[in-house]
């Protein structure tokens, strides 16, 4: 759709709420790019500048710019209505958390009762970012997009990619829904690859092999290097659980898909696959066991 790419655009003053390992690595990056922050987060221990929403609000001069960094769901939610209340017609909020994309009308709608904007921004490279710069999908009109571009060609990455104006509220965690989803897919599709390497009596240095792919193979990548620097540490992950964790986004994204009516059979078993590793003695596997018994008279293990 839109593609952004304009550069120079000046420095700002802005406010950021949430200052954990996205919020406060961006309020870095900002000051370094000669951004004013004013920091505020509700731990006392977290380096804030202010102590409270309202002298956020007070440190900045009308028309405001607000970035939010918190937790999606409720933490979002309350936030955005705190704000609704203490801000001026003429401000802005843009969320940059992972807020499901269907939330952001509801947001939206809210806030411009009061003639308060709100920019979603879908934001990309987790602990990366700080130094190397995010991947940002933003969603919102033009106008309120523009008022925060100096903002986000700060963050984005150098060079002409890593931001893109995908469409109105909500398109910007639209975008990173699909973003997390593929996320899941390549993760998965590695996981996979190592696990058959490793199991294997032929191949000796597993490791090595993931090592090998990095330069020249058709699936280098930033998380095949990711991966072969964990292994160089542990080449048998033995300090690592074998359980992953979901945080929504691309549970979210397949029931969009089913929507839609757009397969993504790769994605929904790198769903499952986090899903089965959080239950341990699963009833379904004993259903499976018992009925194999029933049925076949073949041994179950016992627990
Ligand atoms: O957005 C991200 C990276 O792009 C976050 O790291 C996100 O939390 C990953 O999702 P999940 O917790 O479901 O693995």
């Amino acid at each position: 759709m839109r593609q952004t790419s304009r550069k120079g655009c000046g420095t700002m003053k802005i406010g950021m709420i949430g200052l954990g390992r996205m919020g406060k690595n961006m309020a870095d990056r900002l000051r370094a790019g000669g951004h004013q922050v004013v920091g505020y987060d509700i731990s006392p221990n977290s380096g804030r500048d202010v102590d409270s929403l309202q002298a956020l609000v007070g440190a900045l001069e009308a028309p405001r710019a607000i970035w939010v960094m918190v937790p999606a769901g409720g933490p979002t939610d309350s936030t955005l209505d705190q704000l609704g209340d203490l801000l001026d017609r003429g401000d802005l909020v843009v969320d940059g958390g992972n807020t499901r994309y269907t939330q952001d009308q509801g947001h939206a709608k809210a806030l411009a009762a009061r003639g308060i904007g709100l920019v979603d921004v879908g934001t990309s490279n987790g602990i990366w970012g700080r130094q190397d710069g995010y991947a940002l999908m933003v969603g919102g009109s033009d106008e309120d997009v523009e008022r925060i571009r100096p903002i986000l060609e700060t963050l984005k990455p150098a060079g002409d990619s890593g931001l893109v104006h995908a469409g109105g509220t909500g398109a910007g965690h639209y975008a990173k829904m699909v973003h997390n989803g593929i996320e899941y897919g390549m993760m998965q599709a590695l996981a996979e690859g190592y696990a058959v390497l490793e199991a294997s009596d032929l191949i000796e240095n597993p490791d090595e092999v993931i090592d090998s792919w990095r330069k020249g193979s058709v699936i280098q990548s930033w998380l095949l290097d990711l991966l072969a620097q964990s292994l160089r540490q542990d080449p048998h992950l033995a300090h690592v659980a074998g359980r992953a964790e979901e945080t929504g986004e691309t549970k979210w994204m397949i029931a969009d898909a089913l929507e839609l009516g757009v397969p993504t059979p790769a994605i929904t078993t790198a769903l499952y696959a986090r899903q089965s590793s959080q239950i341990q003695d699963p009833m379904t596997m004993k259903v499976v066991a018992a009925l194999r018994e029933a049925f076949g008279g073949h041994p179950v293990q016992s627990e």
